[in-house]
């Protein structure tokens, strides 16, 4: 209800004698407003209130003009029965048995301001608080609001000039000033109203095309920044038209557009908004602002109110998509006249909730630092102009930019709720006084005690605390990890994560040696034994006392894994091909709300990154991509290829000779060719001649068909290949292996572990069929010769398969083998591995040009330390992993890497570990 002043309320008696005090605010350096203007003291001191001010020389009101409104300058306020205030006091400064009427920012149990709270109950204060003086409709009736939206514009349009001139464009903007440099907001609207006859003159760049602000809001917050706005040469647009402005609306006047819940919300299910039930059950509406809207913004100004379980305007993956370039070709751009970086340049976010409405909107600015670049890819702020990213301007306390004014404004709506409140007596009992309906419901303590509607405060910080205490003991504030496997690409990942000292991981595997080796020099990894097979009650209680898992078991294994996380709702990251097994728990993992993000490593992995980077920018430039030829290889370096193979185990052995059996798909010429399982992915291997100094040669691997669906290329392709790279001998040699039935997972009689020894010569006779064990050594390399091939008898000789040395009987010939090979084709302490990854576009532009894009990766591993294999299969997913963790990727279900919000911000991260891919073009024909 609005308190009713009118009528002589002066001459009236019953204020005859009160005393009350403004105190001088000692919050921030900036504050200078007051929550009484001097002409509101005037009206006070005539109607017989004795009110005592504070000195302040910080006040933007002169004492003198306190005094001469009749108050009584003086330090000690003890007099006083209410105390007057902005800003929370200092608890040694309260007064016992005093009213006080503040923002006290304790309503939502703000665990800073909780010692006030203690103190205001103690010391026996009744504490009125603004936020809470509500109409009946709930809505504020004194607040400095409309002033925010007039500072924030003001610094948005100032923070908008710098950050366009360090995009390289000089603007009319750059005459603005922060709103605090105006001596009220007349003289700041007059620079805005000068900037504005520039821009209508057309002296905007051209190359930055249209300007839309779009408001979110439509209440005081709001109306303050429009009242700036329209001081520039401006035409509103309803949501549906801001597309077509963003892109083909003129430079000479900025559109605006002023987003109303209706525009944004809707029911999850079903659609449509009614805003009684929004306001009831926020938590049944999603928002489709980040979609539908922000991307045609080219600045935010969030003036809404924003509660805990309401849709968030803005997630942080959303700002990983917003901040791509738009596609704008029309734009005159050139080396002088640059493209802008992307449509969204700046935000205000004046609702000023850290991790709220605008969720990469972590920690407030301040007037002494107003802005911060948020950058999506790093999910970083820099306090910089300069460098990618939107700029964010959140001051807390906008209004006191423009101190005079915001408090003119806010004494004439408190003063009337004063007189109210002057009669209160906190020694008295609450239930003596009358007061007004707004007035009562915004009494948060009173007589030691909370107000019954304000109880819930205490059991919000007893349910705070007990979170807190969980958090405390059970991780110490924690982010915890479980890593499952501790094999060959691990370390790179637990070293990533381990740089964070609020990470503790726990690392999971079946042989003892290797976690606690990897564990070694790593205080805040332990070890932890489990065989994931054997203990699934082990496996799911250490997915429960997870934030992530990251498994790096063999991949036949993450189907176990993901549905311990689904059981236990624990995010998960695998670096593996989804495969079938997993892909089918896509709809269980939604339905737990868990993210499990597969195929981020090497390859699967960087390769999608760069392939997707590629495809994404030929796409947005209006081309296509007519074919893609893609190939990847773990190898020993050049100098370390010393063995039939020319190969090293970098990553899973078994994995490695698996692989060469397995069937393939792939586009040649717009022809679909279809290989068999059981080793035809050999016999198509070719020679590769893209990198001359290697001698390398290639092979199909896996379903490349699916990824040009996954990709987005499957309409415009004619050829699309994934194959897998080696040095030239691994296919015949793998070939005369093949032959000789030793690449076979099928258990084998000869094999069972508990059945009688055998040496790898007698192995050998048995698999080529030889009746007898006992042959002449010369005549069995013959027959060997006889059946794989003469040229491949060295391989085979040299690698031990004809010695009388005893099996290790692994049940099947691969396993065996598989063994064996272990031994012998492992690095050394002086080895170093290489990775190789190319890929090769052929793309058609528009214009009837075709190039040939070549994307090469070249990556050696240090002898004695990480191997390349390792940091670029380790170091993407535990980039993964932190992204999952920090809120950046929040998609549920099966994710793959495909989309520019997940493919950015990785590569990103891994050019700064110095994994950077070079990139050639080739034109070849118009
Ligand atoms: N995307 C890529 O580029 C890429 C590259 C390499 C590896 N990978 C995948 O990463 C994973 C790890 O590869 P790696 O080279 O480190 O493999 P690895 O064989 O060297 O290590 C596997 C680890 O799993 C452990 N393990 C095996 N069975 C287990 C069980 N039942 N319970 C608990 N632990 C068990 C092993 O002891 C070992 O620590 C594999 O799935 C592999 O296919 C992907
Ligand atoms: N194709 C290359 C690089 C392989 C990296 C390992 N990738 C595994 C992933 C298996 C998985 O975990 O799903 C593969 O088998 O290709 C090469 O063979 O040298």
């Amino acid at each position: 209800m609005a308190a009713n002043i009118t009528g002589k309320w002066w001459a009236s008696t019953k204020f005859r004698g009160k005393v009350i005090a403004l105190r001088r605010e000692d919050q921030s350096v900036w504050e200078r407003r007051a929550s009484l203007s001097p002409a509101n003291v005037r009206r006070l001191t005539r109607a017989g209130v004795k009110v005592i001010v504070q000195p302040s020389n910080r006040r933007a009101y002169p004492i003198q003009s306190y005094l001469n409104a009749g108050a009584v300058i003086q330090e000690d306020i003890s007099e006083a029965s209410v105390i007057f205030g902005v800003k929370q006091v200092p608890v040694d400064l309260l007064i016992p048995n005093k009213t006080y009427c503040i923002f006290s920012h304790t309503i939502k149990a703000q665990e800073a301001n909780m010692p006030l709270l203690d103190a205001v109950l103690e010391k026996n204060i009744r504490l009125i608080d603004y936020e809470k003086l509500v109409d009946e409709s709930g809505q504020r009736v004194v607040a400095f609001g409309k002033y925010a939206g007039v500072a924030g514009m003001v610094n948005i349009l100032h923070g908008l000039g710098l950050r366009l001139l360090a995009l390289g464009h000089h603007t009319p903007f750059m005459h603005i000033g922060p709103a605090h440099n105006y001596r009220n907001s007349a003289m700041a609207k007059q620079a805005v109203r000068d900037a504005g006859y520039e821009i209508a003159l057309g002296m905007m760049p051209k190359s930055i095309g249209p300007l839309t602000f779009v408001f979110t809001g439509s209440g005081n917050v709001s109306q303050g920044a429009q009242e700036v706005f329209q001081e520039l040469p401006h035409e509103y647009v309803p949501p549906e038209m801001l597309q077509k402005v963003a892109d083909h609306g003129v430079g000479s006047k900025v559109y605006g557009c002023e987003v109303r819940r209706r525009h944004h919300l809707e029911r999850k299910e079903g659609g449509g908004y009614e805003h009684e039930e929004y306001d009831n059950y926020p938590g049944k509406y999603v928002s489709t602002f980040s979609k539908k809207i922000a991307p045609y913004a080219s600045v935010i100004i969030n003036g809404i109110y924003w509660a805990v379980d309401s849709p968030k305007l803005l997630t942080l993956p959303d700002a990983k998509a917003l901040l791509r370039p738009a596609h704008t070709p029309w734009l005159p751009i050139s080396e002088g006249a640059p493209a802008l970086p992307h449509r969204l340049l700046a935000i205000c976010d004046i609702s000023a909730d850290p991790g709220g409405s605008i969720e990469f909107m972590n920690e407030c600015t301040t007037i002494d630092t107003p802005f911060c670049l948020y950058d999506a890819d790093s999910n970083k702020d820099t306090k910089s102009f300069k460098g990618p990213g939107v700029l964010v301007c959140s001051i807390d306390n906008m209004p006191t930019q423009l101190p005079c004014e915001a408090t003119d404004f806010f004494g004439d709506l408190v003063l009337p709720y004063t007189l109210d409140i002057l009669q209160s007596d906190a020694t008295k009992p609450l239930e003596e006084y009358n007061f007004m309906p707004a007035v009562y419901n915004a009494i948060i303590a009173s007589n030691g005690k909370l107000t019954p509607n304000f109880e819930y405060i205490q059991e919000l910080r007893t349910m705070n605390q007990k979170s807190r205490h969980v958090v405390d003991v059970e991780s110490n504030e924690m982010k915890r990890v479980l890593v499952l496997g501790a094999g060959r690409v691990c370390y790179p990942l637990l070293e990533y994560l381990h740089r964070d000292p609020a990470v503790h991981i726990t690392l999971g595997g079946s042989v003892r040696e290797e976690v606690d080796v990897l564990s070694r020099g790593m205080s805040r990894v332990s070890p932890v034994l489990i065989d994931v097979n054997e203990r699934p009650d082990h496996l799911s209680s250490l997915v429960e006392d997870a934030d992530i898992v990251v498994s790096l078991l063999p991949y036949h294994l993450h189907g176990a894994v993901a549905e311990a996380c689904i059981e236990r709702r624990t995010n998960m990251v695998t670096a593996s091909y989804l495969t079938p097994d997993m892909a089918a728990l896509h709809d269980k993992a939604v339905e737990a709300g868990i993210t499990v993000v597969n195929e981020v490593g090497l390859d699967p992995g960087i390769d999608h990154l760069l392939a997707m980077e590629c495809i994404d920018e030929v796409h947005m430039a209006g081309g296509k991509v007519e074919s893609f030829v893609s190939y990847c290889g773990g190898l020993p370096a050049p100098e370390c290829s010393d063995n039939p193979f020319r190969y090293k185990f970098s990553w899973s052995p078994r994995g490695v000779l698996l692989n060469t059996l397995g069937t393939a798909k792939f586009l040649e010429d717009s022809k679909a060719i279809e290989l068999s399982a059981g080793g035809r992915v050999l016999e198509y291997a070719k020679n590769l001649e893209f990198l001359p100094g290697f001698a390398l040669e290639g092979y199909p691997n896996r379903d490349s068909i699916r990824y040009a669906r996954l990709y987005g290329i499957a309409a415009e392709a004619h050829t699309v290949f994934r194959g897998t790279l080696r040095f030239k001998g691994f296919t015949d040699t793998m070939i005369g292996l093949q032959k000789l039935g030793l690449i076979d997972p099928n258990p084998h009689p000869a094999l069972h572990p508990s059945g009688p020894d055998i040496t790898w010569r007698n192995l050998v006779c048995n698999l080529i069929g030889l009746s007898t064990m006992d042959v002449f050594y010369d005549n069995l390399k013959q027959r060997v010769a006889d059946k794989i091939g003469a040229d491949k008898l060295d391989a085979v000789e040299s690698l031990g398969l004809l010695d009388e040395t005893a099996v290790t009987k692994m049940s099947t010939p691969l396993d065996s083998l598989c063994h064996h090979l272990v031994g012998k084709l492992s690095f050394g302490n002086k080895d170093r591995d290489v990775v190789i990854l190319r890929h090769d576009f052929g793309i058609l532009w528009p214009s009837g040009v075709r190039e040939q894009r070549g994307i090469t990766l070249v990556e050696y591993g240090e002898p004695g330390g990480a191997t390349a294999m390792a940091r670029t299969v380790g170091l993407p997913a535990a980039i993964t992993a932190n992204m999952v963790m920090t809120g950046e990727i929040q998609q549920k279900g099966m994710v793959l890497p495909f989309s520019p919000d997940l493919y950015r911000p990785i590569l990103a991260r891994l050019r700064n570990e110095g994994i950077q891919a070079k990139e050639s073009v080739i034109t070849v024909s118009n």
